[in-house]
Formats: structure tokens, C-alpha cells, sequence
């Protein structure tokens, strides 16, 4: 061996073994999930074995290994970076240690899991699928398998929307969560007359039928003491504020999202965006964002956007009624209020599942509830304010001109006292409908304002005793009230309760039971599940 020949021998030496002191201390580093300081150790290691390889006439076993060191760099960098939400940057990885070595496992499984998280399901079953080809994949089949069904449900759910969550709640909500992608249905979002952007239904769609899937950008939960209170509240705020402040630092694809959201104010002059964007399978801006956030911005942003996860779904995770979550749905952020509404939303897991609560047309806007619709207009006018706006739907243009009339004033007032006899109410109102003159939808709009009153009636035998006779059936005024604000677990229940004391329990009624159940969960629960939540009886 020549003299030069040694001296290269060593540095080859020195340079290995430093290559193996600083791989293993970002192994630790990734493993201790202190995954910024491990990126930059893999960007050292990544450097080193760019620099020797550019080296003139490197030993070919040495360049074997270089390269091979170079890809696992490559590879345990990118899933740092995934873990940090850095996708593409994450991804770039992938791509230059699959240039290094095409079939490399931990890589394909890396993109594979990356592409998951970016509702990117078919690119993602390639990776998965060329991930079982290597000799790897013998030892981990479970995984790979594990992951090859995943996709395939995920990419089948997402092109279908036959999302069925009946297996889960007939479990009693045990076991694990249904599955569940991002779904785009026919829908669009366009310029809409109540206010600012809202989304529109392409194509007549059936009551049940589920129009949008879509996953939290961030959710807080917790469960509320009695005594909690206030600073519960706050601390779930706060939670969740960070949360968002956080994937907005760290995602430019997440950041250009929330930007698009409304602010609260002069929503007449803001863009329309294609709702091709929200479609699973869509290459998204998934860099690093460099912009600062705007504090100021986000909460205005937040506070108009954000959504409490309702009762129902805290039923739906089968935890108590003291149970609390706020989150960020994006796409459901185009959604606006009606008291009026054709659709309902339902919270599984992270996901909002928003889905026709009643027949719709194609071209009609697609609105939910904010807040309690089944509420006279004063209470609604101040929920609204809350809100920051004041609604403008048809049922409250309607209730403001019929509120003009005195009569109407003061059996809204007679209501708000509360220690009255509801019937009376009742009739009165119905008395001053038929003096007014209101029809057809107009009066299941009052009904539904006067919701209170006729629910106590229908539940008070004694009240009915008095009563019964001069007022509408409970099956009349449950279909007035479901024609105008679609179902609700309280109207089923009255007409429920209704059947059971009349003794009719026939096929047709319980048919009609069913429609009201689809509007209130939509298809994703079959007959057998809806009857345990709405408790029918022997159905
Ligand atoms: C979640 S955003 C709904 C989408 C919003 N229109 C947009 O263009 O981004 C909520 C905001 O929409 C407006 N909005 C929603 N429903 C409304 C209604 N019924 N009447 C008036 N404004 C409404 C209010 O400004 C509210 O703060």
C-alpha cells in the first residue's frame, strides 16, 4: 500500500466513524421525538455524504456505502419532517432517497403515510403497493397489509360517500371508530344572497344523503366539570387557538385556507373559491410557511369560523353530556346559517359529516343551524347576535314582518314568563294564524318558534286532556315544523311518543319515523342503528 494509499484509508476511517456518531445520536434524537434537532443532524450526515461523493475517484465500496447512508439520511429526515407537518419538504426527502435506491421500504412506507395524510389515497396505495414488493415487507406484513386496506377503503369511501358508522354505535360506541376520508360531493361554492360565499348543491339530492366529509384542521375537547364554568371554557379556547396558530406556521397549504375564511365583515367582496380545492386526491400547497401569522386576523377568523361539536356528538362518542369541543372544519366554514335549513352536520371522531336533513333541489343553498332554531325570534335574534350577525333567512324576514302584529308580540311575550298554561298558548297562536291568515310553510315556521309550547302540550297527558281537541295533532305539527327546519331527535320524539299514545305503530308511520331519522343522521346509520339512538320501540 503506497503512502497516499493509507492516508486515504484513514480518512475514509475517521469520516465512518463520524458518520456513525452522528447517525446514532439523530436516531435518538428522532426516537426522543426531538425531531427539529434531528433534522438538522440528517442534514449534516447529508452534506458529509455529498461532499465525499464528489470527491474524485472514491473507493467503490466506499461509495456503496455512502450512498446507502445518504438514502437512510434522506429517509429518517423526511420522517421528522412529516411528524413536524412539514409534508413537502417531507416528501422532497422521499423522492431523493428513492432516486438512491427505487424499492427503499422505510421510504415507501414514509411517502405512503404522508400521501394518507394529504387525502392523496391512490397515490398513496402505489407506494404501499411497491412497499410490499421489497423482501421487507415479508417481516412486516401485517403493517403492509394493514396499510393496502386502508387506502383501498379510504380512496372507495372518498370517490362514494357510503359512509356507515351502524356497526360502531350498535357496539355502543365501543371498539374502534369507523373509518373514514375526505368526501366532496355535489356541491359548489358560490356568491350567495344571505351573506358573502356559501355552498350550493349541484344535483337534486335525497333527504339523508351525505354531501361533505372533512376533517378538523385542529379540535380541542374536554369534559366540563359542573363547576367548571368560564374558565373551562377559556381553556379550551386557548387550546385550540394554539393548535391552529401552530399547523399555520408550520403548513402554507393550511395557512392559504384559513386565509380564504371569512373575517365576519364586508364578506360581499371576498373570492370565491373553487371547490376543486377541497377534493381529496388534489395536490395541495403543502410547504413550510414562512408568513407570521396575524394574531389579530386568526381570532377574528376563529371566532367567526369555529364550531362547537353539538349534544349529538358527544352521544356519538358515547361521552356525558358535559362534554365539550371546539374545532375548524374548512370546507363546513362556507356553510351559512338559516333557521330555515336543509342540512345537519354530525361530528365522528375529528370529521364533520354534513348531510341533507330534507329533500333538496340542485341549485338551492346549503345552510345548517348555528345555534337552536326550534326558539322564538327574539332568543334567535340574540343567539345570531352572538354570532356577530343578524340573520338574514327567509323564516326570519317572515317572523319580523308577522311580528309587527300585536297579537303576535304578546304570545311571544306570554311564552318568555314561562309559568303559563302552554296549551292556552298554543291555542292562541293557532287561533291568530288562522285570523292572519298564515299558510303553508309560514306556519311551520311559527310552530317552530313556538316549539316550547307544543312540545310541553304533547308531552303533559294532562294538557292533552284539556286540549287535545282544539289543537293541531302532534303528526300535523311534526310535519309542518320537520317540512321547514328538517328533523330533530326532539321532534321525532313527540311524534314518536304520539304514536305510542294514539296505539298506531304501523308500517307507514314507522317508515315516516325513519325519513325523520335519515334527516337527523343521515344514511351513514342503517334502520337498526337510528332505532336504538331514537330509541323506537318494537319496529
Ligand atoms: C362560517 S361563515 C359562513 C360563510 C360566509 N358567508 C363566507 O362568505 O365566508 C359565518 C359568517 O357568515 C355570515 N352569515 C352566515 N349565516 C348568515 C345569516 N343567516 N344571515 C346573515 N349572515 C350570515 C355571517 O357574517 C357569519 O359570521
Amino acid at each position: 500500500m503506497t503512502e497516499i494509499e493509507f492516508q486515504m484509508e484513514v480518512e475514509v476511517e475517521e469520516e465512518e466513524e463520524l458518520m456513525q456518531n452522528l447517525r446514532s445520536k439523530a436516531t435518538e434524537l428522532l426516537l426522543r421525538e426531538e425531531y427539529q434537532d434531528s433534522i438538522q443532524i440528517y442534514s449534516q450526515i447529508i452534506s458529509l455524504c455529498h461532499e465525499s461523493i464528489s470527491k474524485k475517484n472514491p473507493n467503490p465500496i466506499h461509495l456503496i456505502k455512502l450512498q446507502k447512508t445518504l438514502c437512510l439520511a434522506f429517509s429518517n429526515r423526511a420522517e421528522a419532517r412529516a411528524r413536524l407537518f412539514e409534508f413537502s419538504e417531507a416528501l422532497k426527502d422521499c423522492e431523493e432517497a428513492l432516486r438512491i435506491e427505487k424499492s427503499h421500504f422505510k421510504t415507501l412506507l414514509c411517502k405512503g403515510k404522508i400521501l394518507l395524510s394529504l387525502n392523496r389515497y391512490n397515490m398513496a396505495l402505489d407506494c404501499f403497493k411497491a412497499a410490499n414488493l421489497d423482501q421487507q415487507a415479508n417481516e412486516n406484513c401485517d403493517l403492509v397489509n394493514g396499510f393496502l386496506e386502508k387506502c383501498k377503503k379510504l380512496e372507495s369511501l372518498s370517490r362514494t360517500g357510503q359512509f356507515d358508522v351502524s356497526g360502531w354505535v350498535l357496539s355502543g360506541f365501543r371498539g374502534k371508530m369507523p373509518d373514514f376520508a375526505e368526501y366532496v360531493g355535489a356541491v359548489e361554492i358560490k356568491k350567495s344572497e344571505i351573506s358573502g360565499r356559501g355552498l350550493f348543491a349541484t344535483k337534486n339530492v335525497e333527504c339523508g344523503n351525505v354531501l361533505v366529509v372533512t376533517k378538523a384542521i385542529a379540535v380541542d375537547r374536554a369534559i366540563m366539570s359542573q363547576d367548571g364554568g368560564e374558565n373551562a371554557h377559556l381553556v379550551i379556547w386557548k387550546n385550540f387557538v394554539d393548535k391552529v396558530v401552530d399547523l399555520s406556521k408550520k403548513c402554507s397549504g393550511i395557512n392559504d385556507l384559513i386565509s380564504k375564511l371569512s373575517i365576519g365583515e364586508n364578506e360581499e367582496s371576498l373570492e370565491v373559491p373553487d371547490i376543486g380545492m377541497f377534493r381529496p386526491e388534489v395536490e395541495a400547497n403543502s410547504g413550510i410557511s414562512c408568513e407570521k401569522v396575524d394574531m389579530g386576523r386568526m381570532l377574528s377568523i376563529l371566532d367567526v369560523n369555529s364550531f362547537l361539536e353539538d349534544a349529538i356528538s358527544a352521544k356519538i362518542l358515547g361521552k356525558n353530556v358535559d362534554y365539550q369541543g371546539v374545532g375548524l372544519w374548512i370546507l363546513a366554514s362556507f356553510i351559512n346559517h338559516s333557521c330555515d335549513p336543509n342540512i345537519r352536520r354530525l361530528h365522528v371522531g375529528d370529521y364533520v359529516v354534513v348531510h341533507a336533513s330534507r329533500d333538496v333541489k340542485a341549485g338551492e343553498e346549503l345552510t345548517f343551524a348555528y345555534f337552536d332554531i326550534l326558539s322564538p325570534l327574539t332568543n334567535r335574534r340574540e343567539m345570531a347576535k352572538n354570532w356577530g350577525f343578524r340573520c338574514k333567512c327567509k323564516r326570519c324576514k317572515f317572523e319580523e314582518n308577522v311580528y309587527s302584529k300585536q297579537e303576535m308580540m304578546e304570545i311571544e311575550v306570554v311564552l318568555g314568563k314561562g309559568l303559563v298554561d302552554m296549551g292556552s298558548v298554543v291555542y292562541r297562536l293557532e287561533e291568530s294564524m288562522k285570523r292572519l291568515m298564515v299558510r303553508g310553510k309560514e306556519k311551520g315556521y311559527l310552530r317552530a318558534s313556538f316549539w316550547e309550547a307544543y312540545s310541553k302540550v304533547f308531552w303533559s297527558e294532562k294538557l292533552m286532556r284539556k286540549w287535545g281537541r282544539k289543537i293541531p295533532t302532534a303528526e300535523g305539527m311534526v310535519d309542518s315544523v320537520v317540512d321547514v327546519v328538517g328533523s330533530d331527535e326532539r321532534i321525532v320524539k313527540v311524534y314518536l311518543e304520539g304514536l305510542k299514545r294514539s296505539g298506531i305503530n304501523g308500517v307507514v308511520e314507522m317508515e315516516k319515523g325513519m325519513k325523520f331519522g335519515r334527516g337527523i343522521y343521515g344514511k351513514v346509520m342503517k334502520k337498526q342503528a337510528m332505532r336504538t339512538l331514537l330509541q323506537f320501540g318494537n319496529v
